[in-house]
């Protein structure tokens, strides 16, 4: 699909198509529609991150707070979405060591009661090893580089999405 074609979407449509680029969160691509049109598949990305950067403190938590836990409560009863559970597998969430599995309960138990919201990272571009060793580090962290510093992997995830939306379309670059 080419831009014009995504600039003819009405919004429903629009929103079936771009709904889970931000996880659990089609608001933003219900909010980003009345941007059109758009010039190109950039200008896309560009307008769902700053509709995610004017929103205050409390609606980037809401946003982070829609995010499943890695290899947390959903990956086990198979109610993630299909994007989180592809990331996931790609992580190797799937197949944790069970003293992984409880280190990575435990971390991400510690991380939601001291920030009130879940550790967000991109699976697609990291490995267990490496989020247990981000996880373990980033709790140190202050909650407002915290709060910052998921929504750069929200944005991230976001990135690694629309692209695979567009892959079946090699004229559309991002
Ligand atoms: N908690 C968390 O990071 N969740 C996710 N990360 C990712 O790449 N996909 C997710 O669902």
């Amino acid at each position: 699909m080419d831009i014009s074609a995504v600039n003819a979407l009405p919004y429903e449509d629009f929103v079936n198509m771009f709904g889970n680029v931000v996880e659990r969160c089609p608001i933003v691509a219900a909010a980003v529609w009345s941007r059109r049109p758009f010039e190109n598949f950039k200008a896309v990305e560009t307008a769902i991150h700053e509709f995610i950067d004017e929103l205050p403190e409390s609606g980037k938590e809401g946003i982070l707070r829609c995010h499943p836990d890695l290899a947390g409560r959903d990956l086990h009863s198979g109610t993630l979405t299909r994007e989180s559970q592809e990331e996931q597998a790609r992580a190797g969430m799937h197949a944790l060591t069970s003293a992984e599995a409880s280190r990575l309960a435990q971390l991400n138990r510690d991380y939601k009661e001291r920030f009130g919201f879940p550790f967000v990272i991109c699976a697609r571009m990291s490995d267990k090893e490496t989020i247990l060793l981000r996880l373990t580090e980033r709790s140190q962290h202050e909650p407002h580089v915290e709060r910052s510093r998921g929504i750069e992997e929200v944005k991230k995830i976001c990135h690694l999405r629309l692209q695979g939306l567009l892959r079946t379309d090699a004229a559309n670059k991002l």
